[in-house]
């Protein structure tokens, strides 16, 4: 029933005295990157203060709690696990202090070579506190931060490899970078004087902060009590943004990688109509993340729309399991079919992804009980064959249902009438952008950055 495929929100605030608080909300907006644990690091220039906990945002924090993060300076974490368990020990920020200085770094991504530098920083007696992939972070910076920070940041980034947008705190100062691939967002804001830093600007808009520019791949920007200054670490003559943010994980009112992600997913939807026509009495999502790409579908192939399931959104991570005899409820207690809708009808259902196809077939099932006359799918990417190295936890490719079948296999096993999914050609059109520009890893299998080293999410637990 969990989703599998949430990945990690990052926050910053620098020189607003309210930092905890608006990191809060900040990080409020984020919580559909991730849901396992949340946390925030404060600063009021000297005295440190940090609390994460296990849980959403608003389990992990009250009024009070947030009263004893004190400071004008405080970064926050939402976490959904890509290496190492799902643990109190590994939720972020994860923060050290080293030689009188703390070091607290927020991290959205994979690092493919966290093993290997793991390894090595262990045989010259490192001693590691977490399982996570993030921590190899803090370990270079704390080695060359004699350097001066701007310098080990510099260092850091040349050595670590994966994607990376990262916020990281000392005591008095804000840092932003992002890995020079621009695998995963982050940008920056402003308000009433103070620097923020997002993965995703639906955050800025909540704190009404002004969004300035995203954090360009391989930079890095310092914020202190001298303001913002920045630089370019690293250069690479490819992008690789994830093209998965905008099907799927981004929120639709954010603007990532300068495009609206609502946009984007209407752009898909259309697509799929110029790639498919069907005769059919309506089109229907599985809301939330079907709905945009419906609306595209539905307003371009001139079929009516209709929100055919109803979504109970009260549902959280963890219920009390349905005994045997209670079919489906899993499923049900999400999402539930109006029959009086469905029933005698050619339902066209308009999809974000399919991933392992587990959910979507349970789903499909309950539409045809309703009393369908015909069931057809519309997928608005192409079939997830690849796994993800970069931050989505859907690294093993047995898990992937495209993987392994045809799409005639997948539409038997759905229990389909027909099966379309966009191609690449139609998805990069609707994107308005350059082919080169995107990670496709997962649909094509072109991995913009190798992954050798990298033995799947629990490599450093051992
Ligand atoms: O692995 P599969 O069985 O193919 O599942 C695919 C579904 O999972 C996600 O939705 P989900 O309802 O889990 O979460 P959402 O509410 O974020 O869309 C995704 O949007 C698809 O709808
Ligand atoms: N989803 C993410 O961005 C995860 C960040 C980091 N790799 C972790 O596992 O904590
Ligand atoms: S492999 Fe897919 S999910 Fe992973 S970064 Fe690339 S596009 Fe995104
Ligand atoms: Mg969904």
């Amino acid at each position: 029933m969990a989703c599998p495929k949430e990945e990690c929100g990052v926050f910053g605030v620098y020189g607003h005295e309210d930092a905890s608080k608006l990191t809060y909300f900040g990080l409020y907006a984020l919580q559909h990157r991730g849901q396992e644990s949340a946390g925030i690091v404060s600063s009021d220039g000297r005295n440190v203060t940090e609390y994460k906990a296990m849980g959403l945002v608003s389990e992990v924090f009250n009024e009070e709690r947030l009263k004893t993060l004190k400071g004008h300076l405080a970064v926050g974490h939402v976490r959904y696990s890509t290496t190492g368990s799902s643990i109190l020990q590994n939720a972020q920020p994860f923060r050290v202090c080293h030689a009188g200085c703390s070091i607290a770094v927020a991290h959205n991504g994979n690092l493919v070579n966290a093993n290997d530098i793991r390894k090595s920083l262990e045989e010259e007696g490192s001693i590691f506190q977490t399982t996570m992939d993030s921590e190899v972070v803090v370990h270079l910076i704390a080695k060359s931060k004699a350097q001066g920070l701007e310098e080990s940041v510099r260092h850091t980034m040349s050595l670590i490899k994966g994607a990376y947008s990262i916020v990281l705190a000392t005591e008095d100062t804000l840092v932003g970078f992002r890995d020079p691939l621009g695998l995963r967002p982050l940008c920056i804001g402003k308000l009433n004087g103070a620097y923020i830093l997002s993965s995703e600007t639906c955050a800025l808009d909540l704190i009404q902060a002004e969004y300035i520019r995203d954090v360009e791949p391989g930079e890095v920007v310092v914020i202190d009590k001298h303001g913002l200054r920045s630089f370019k670490a690293l250069e690479s003559k490819r992008r690789a943004n994830c093209i998965f943010e905008f099907i799927y994980f981004a929120r639709p009112d954010s603007n990532i990688f300068g495009k609206n992600v609502y946009s984007f997913r209407k752009n898909l939807g259309e697509a799929l109509a110029r790639e498919v026509s069907i005769e059919a009495d309506f089109v229907m999502p599985f809301p939330d993340s079907g709905n945009y790409a419906a609306i595209g579908y539905s307003q371009a192939s001139n079929i009516p729309f209709e929100f055919a399931v109803i979504r109970n959104h009260y549902v959280g991570r963890t219920f009390i399991q349905p005994s045997q005899s209670m079919r489906d409820f899993g499923v049900r207690v999400k999402l539930n079919p109006v029959k009086e809708i469905i029933r005698g009808k050619r339902v066209v259902i308009v999809e974000d992804s399919i991933v392992r196809g587990t959910t979507s077939r349970t789903r499909i099932k309950a539409i045809r009980e309703a009393g369908a006359k015909e069931v057809t799918m519309l997928v608005s990417c192409p079939p997830i064959k690849y796994p993800c190295f970069y931050g989505i936890d859907f690294s093993n490719k047995g898990e992937l249902i495209a993987s392994n079948n045809s799409v005639e296999e997948i539409r038997k096993f759905l229990g389909l009438d027909a099966l379309h999914y966009l191609s690449i050609e139609s998805m990069i059109e609707a994107s308005g952008r350059r082919k080169e520009d995107f990670c496709l890893a997962c649909f094509n299998g072109d991995y913009p950055l190798e992954v050798t080293g990298y033995r799947g999410k629990f490599q450093l637990e051992r």
